[in-house]
């Protein structure tokens, strides 16, 4: 018997050159087991056995009454493997994808790392099979919830996600070179058609996968994931995807793209940002019914079970990566503020459609003024119509209230210049149960209550139309040439910025044929340049979308370690960016600079963020330092506003810090030495 252990250690070191852990799992009563089950003899199998009491069993104290069980597993052949957690999972030869027990997931690192569903090898070909017959069936043209994306723009997206998956640099640096044909593709609108798809698109593991049946698990978690050093983490729910409401764990692939434009646009490392899902069930009834569908198909939790997933969540990944920035995207409006509340004061975290989509709205309103020629305190004299009181469009209207404020208004004068509408229509004080920030902005005429757009717009004559209802199409003919009719001492200003096209509550090409051309238009998603009746150049269009933004508020952030995002802040960025517009922007009517600049334009947003948060005594590390040293001078801006010396340095200092997609040279370390 000895002989037989003997013989096989040789053997399995010879083959594998795994002595080490081989020689420990051979102490103890395997011999025994040797004796009783021939297949052990078998130098993969026995070594497949020993390894596995290692990890698992075998930490235990066994005995040799114990054996039979221990064999159990056994009963199937099994491997040897030496790789664990996220290089298990991209080795080719041991990786099963989904198919991977829970206790082969718990065993061997895997937890977290993916979906919480289980799919067996015949679901795994059955969903091959569908595609491999019917390639890009899942594009349906004629489901108008998904237009604007059609098959060949799902091709460019599968294509450059496969290019992601085997070369990070190269990926990078097509996309920072071609980001505006790019964009579109990585980000909305196809993501939308990604996520609405992601259960039949999944192919490798990418980011976490926290759910609720990891309670209790979250911090260990953590350190499944193989980066010590996280810069950045976006995560979401699931529970409002773009304009597309719940989607559960499939609402992966907008922290996916936003980290994405965090790396092309941001400069953030593509090795030290995590895209994360948290899973809380789904309210979906189709995806839950879907074999595919990779969450938890229990109904969504809420309530203080709820709170208790989200912060052991926050807990676990911010005592594992501390100086990492927070970015909150796509919850429902049920969470997305108390959320932030919650956290906002103790960790660096921001949500992105409350404030990003605030200052990104902000900013544009002030482009469209610039566009005008007006200065940026005529906004206290507009009147804004806002379609949609959830998050996007509550946190717009607080901070352009703000922002009138600033510029001389009261409180109550500045509440005055907004109209809200959800889908029952005008909010007025006499709706029940409003909360406090939505009621500080209903309208005190409660008979007016749930009017109509179009009667609102007939009423009021407002200069400012902003769509955040992710309702499509709601900015009808009657209701913009309403607008335009009433908007006799300037240009009418409407921003549908819903996401994504399909969402979109008028089309650039709708606006500017109904106002003949006056419209100062923005949208959420891209347009194509439109060609008005009557000839002249195509007119570009600008996109209203918090990707001008979110990457330079959390470069800003992360690199100035100001540990929170406030308001001043916020409010700073907003007025900066529209100083980007070029004079040939604004003749074309552009209310946000070109997209062709956003890694420049990032990084002077990280500048402006870092300075005002010096003024708060906010900001810390070498950005500080860098702002109080002398430097040489950074090109490429166009702003109105001077950059001073100390700025130079610390714009220097960003720019130097942001990650560009290059080849650089690889050295093998030598045994022993980094481990
Ligand atoms: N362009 C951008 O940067 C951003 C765009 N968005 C878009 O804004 C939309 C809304 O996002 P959230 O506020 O987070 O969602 P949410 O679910 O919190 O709020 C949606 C609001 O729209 C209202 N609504 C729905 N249908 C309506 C209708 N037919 N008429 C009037 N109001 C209606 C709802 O009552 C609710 O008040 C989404 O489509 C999202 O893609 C969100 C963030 C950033
Ligand atoms: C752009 C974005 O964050 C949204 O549509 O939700
Ligand atoms: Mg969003």
């Amino acid at each position: 018997m000895q002989y037989l252990i003997q013989r096989n250690r040789e053997t399995a070191c010879r083959v594998r050159g795994l002595r080490d852990t081989f020689c420990l799992a051979a102490r103890g009563p395997r011999a025994a087991l040797q004796a009783q089950q021939p297949e052990y003899h078998h130098p993969d199998r026995l070594f497949a056995y020993t390894l596995n009491l290692v990890r698992g069993v075998g930490s235990r104290d066994t005995s040799e009454q114990e054996l039979p069980a221990y064999a159990a597993p056994l009963q199937r052949p099994c491997i040897a493997v030496r790789k664990t957690g996220y290089d298990l999972l991209h080795d080719p030869w041991s990786n099963k994808g989904m198919s991977f027990p829970p206790e082969e997931r718990e065993r061997l690192r895997l937890r977290g790392l993916l979906p919480p569903g289980h799919l067996d090898m015949d679901l795994q070909k059955q969903r091959l099979m569908e595609e491999y017959l019917r390639p890009l069936a899942m594009v349906p043209p004629e489901d108008s919830r998904l237009g604007g994306v059609t098959s060949e723009m799902a091709r460019r997206w599968a294509l450059l996600q496969a290019l992601q998956d085997r070369n990070e640099t190269l990926f990078y640096s097509i996309l920072t070179q071609h980001f505006v044909e790019m964009a579109p593709i990585i980000y909305t609108p196809t993501v939308g058609w990604v996520c609405a798809n992601y259960h039949k698109l999944y192919r490798r593991p990418r980011g976490m996968y926290f759910s609720s049946e990891d309670r209790g698990n979250m911090a260990a978690m953590a350190y499944n994931w193989p980066q010590d050093d996280v810069h950045a983490i976006v995560v979401t729910d699931g529970s409002r995807i773009l304009g597309l409401g719940d989607l559960g764990v499939n609402g992966l692939g907008i922290p996916i793209g936003k980290l994405d434009l965090y790396c092309a646009a941001g400069g953030f490392s593509p090795s030290h940002v995590l895209p994360v899902v948290v899973d809380v069930g789904t309210d979906n009834e189709a995806l839950r019914q879907d074999p595919l569908y990779a969450g938890l198909r229990s109904s969504r939790l809420t309530g203080p079970d709820y709170y208790r997933v989200m912060d052991e969540f926050v807990a676990a990944v911010m005592s594992r990566w501390p100086r990492a920035v927070l970015q909150f995207e796509d919850f429902s409006s049920q969470h997305a503020a108390s959320l932030l509340e919650r956290y906002r004061h103790h960790h660096c975290v921001f949500n992105d459609d409350i404030q990003g989509t605030a200052a990104t709205a902000l900013a544009g309103l002030y482009g469209a003024l610039r566009v005008m020629g007006k200065p940026y305190s005529e906004l206290a004299e507009q009147r804004v119509v806002v379609v949609g009181a959830g998050s996007a469009g509550m946190g717009v209207v607080q901070l352009v209230a703000a922002a009138m404020e600033k510029h001389g208004l009261s409180p109550s004068e500045a509440a005055s210049r907004f109209w809200m509408l959800d889908r029952k229509g005008l909010i007025t004080t006499r709706r029940p149960g409003l909360q406090p920030h939505v009621r500080g902005f209903a309208r005190v005429e409660q008979s007016e209550d749930g009017q109509s757009l179009l009667e609102v717009v007939e009423r009021v004559h407002p200069t400012m139309l902003v769509g955040l209802s992710g309702a499509g199409g709601i900015f009808t003919e009657q209701v913009v040439r309403t607008l335009d009719r009433h908007c006799s001492h300037q240009r009418p200003v409407i921003f549908p910025m819903s996401n994504p096209t399909a969402s979109m509550e008028c089309t650039a090409e709708q606006a500017l044929t109904w106002t003949e051309g006056r419209a100062i238009f923005a949208g959420g998603s891209p347009q194509p340049p439109v060609r008005l009746p009557g000839g002249g150049e195509p007119r570009p269009v600008a996109q209203a979308n918090n990707m001008y933004l979110f990457p330079g508020i959390a470069l800003g952030a992360f690199i100035g370690r100001t540990g929170i995002i406030n308001e001043d802040m916020l409010m700073t960025v907003a007025e900066a960016l529209p100083n980007m517009i070029s004079e040939e922007g604004l003749r074309q009517g552009l209310v946000y600079p070109r997209l062709e600049d956003i890694r420049a334009i990032s990084a002077r947003i990280a500048l402006e963020l870092c300075v005002t948060a010096h003024r708060s005594g906010h900001l810390n590390g070498p950005a500080r330092e860098a702002l109080a040293a002398d430097g040489g001078g950074v090109g490429g801006f166009s702003s109105s506003r001077g950059v001073g010396e100390g700025e130079k340095s610390l714009l220097n200092f960003i720019v130097r810090s942001m990650f560009w997609p290059e080849y650089k040279s690889l050295v093998l370390l030598p045994r022993g030495v980094g481990e």
